[in-house]
């Protein structure tokens, strides 16, 4: 069974009307349990819609979009997956841990189930010390690690991710970038990753997927094989190779991507 499986998706934004948008067309993709993979591509090419049609917060137009192994709609209702977008989204007037109780709240987990998850999490992200604070009495890192220890509270199989750390200075990224690959393969958790970072994604990845503007296409996908996820492999070679194959395929230099 795979985490996610597209099989020809296209989505068309509002079909028919002078201002119909073609956002995403023949669309195959398919992500193994514990694979972490990336989307990248310019501005307006799709990659959010993608991620919305994995999420079914958006239905597609044609196709058929599966989350481990069964339909999205359906794998929204179990709970299949967690998400986190680039504004951490947190409620101001819940406590940091009663925002990562909420989807917990939702499934109607007991009181003390709820406690014990969202210590666990909150532990996991390090910000055990926090759990009464106030989101605005947080860093944007730290409120950043909140969201992620809320979409993972239910422990789903999968996390879809939209440029989460987008907003944050390269420091602390980097940083929630080692902290995100130790929690996943803690976890086992499967992930489908958008960025306009090459680096950021080459150094999460297993594989990092190229998207073409309107309509979006996958024009090229990279496997990355680094020897491991660490300090070290931001100066390795295979790192920069990886770098130089994403840009090539960006550039739309794509047969020279897969051969090279
Ligand atoms: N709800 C909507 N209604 C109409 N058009 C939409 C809607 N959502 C997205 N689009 C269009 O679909 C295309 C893809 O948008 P999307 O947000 O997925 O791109 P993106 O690759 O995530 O962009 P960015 O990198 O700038 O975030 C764009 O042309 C956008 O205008």
């Amino acid at each position: 069974m795979t985490a996610v499986a597209l099989t020809n998706v296209s989505k068309v934004f509002n079909p028919g009307r002078p201002d119909e948008v073609v956002a995403l067309s023949g669309i195959d993709l398919t992500i193994g349990h514990g694979q972490f993979v990336s989307l990248i591509g310019p501005s307006g090419c799709g990659k959010s819609t993608l991620l919305r049609l994995i999420a079914d917060l958006i239905p597609a137009t044609a196709g058929t979009v599966e989350v481990a192994g069964k339909p999205a709609s359906r794998a929204r209702l179990d709970q299949e997956y967690g998400i986190a977008f680039q504004q951490a989204g947190l409620f101001e007037w819940r406590t940091v841990q009663r925002n990562v109780e909420l989807p917990l709240e939702l499934r109607g987990a007991s009181r003390a189930e709820r406690r014990a998850r969202a210590a666990e999490m909150l532990a996991l992200v390090g910000l055990a010390d926090f759990a009464g604070h106030y989101p605005a009495q947080l860093s944007g890192g730290m409120q950043q690690r909140v969201a992620i220890a809320r979409a993972l509270a239910v422990h789903p199989p999968l996390l879809l991710m939209d440029e989460p750390f987008g907003a944050l200075d390269e420091m602390t990224r980097e940083r929630l970038q080692a902290e995100l690959l130790a929690i996943c393969a803690k976890t086992g958790t499967s992930t489908v990753f958008v960025t306009h970072s090459i680096s950021e994604a080459v150094f999460l990845s297993n594989r990092v997927v190229v998207m073409s503007p309107r309509p979006g296409r996958i024009t090229a996908t990279v496997d990355v094989d680094l020897p491991a996820r660490d300090d070290a492999a931001r100066q390795s070679p295979a790192y920069f190779d990886a770098i130089t194959e994403v840009r090539r395929a960006l550039r739309g230099d794509a047969a020279a991507a897969a051969t090279s």
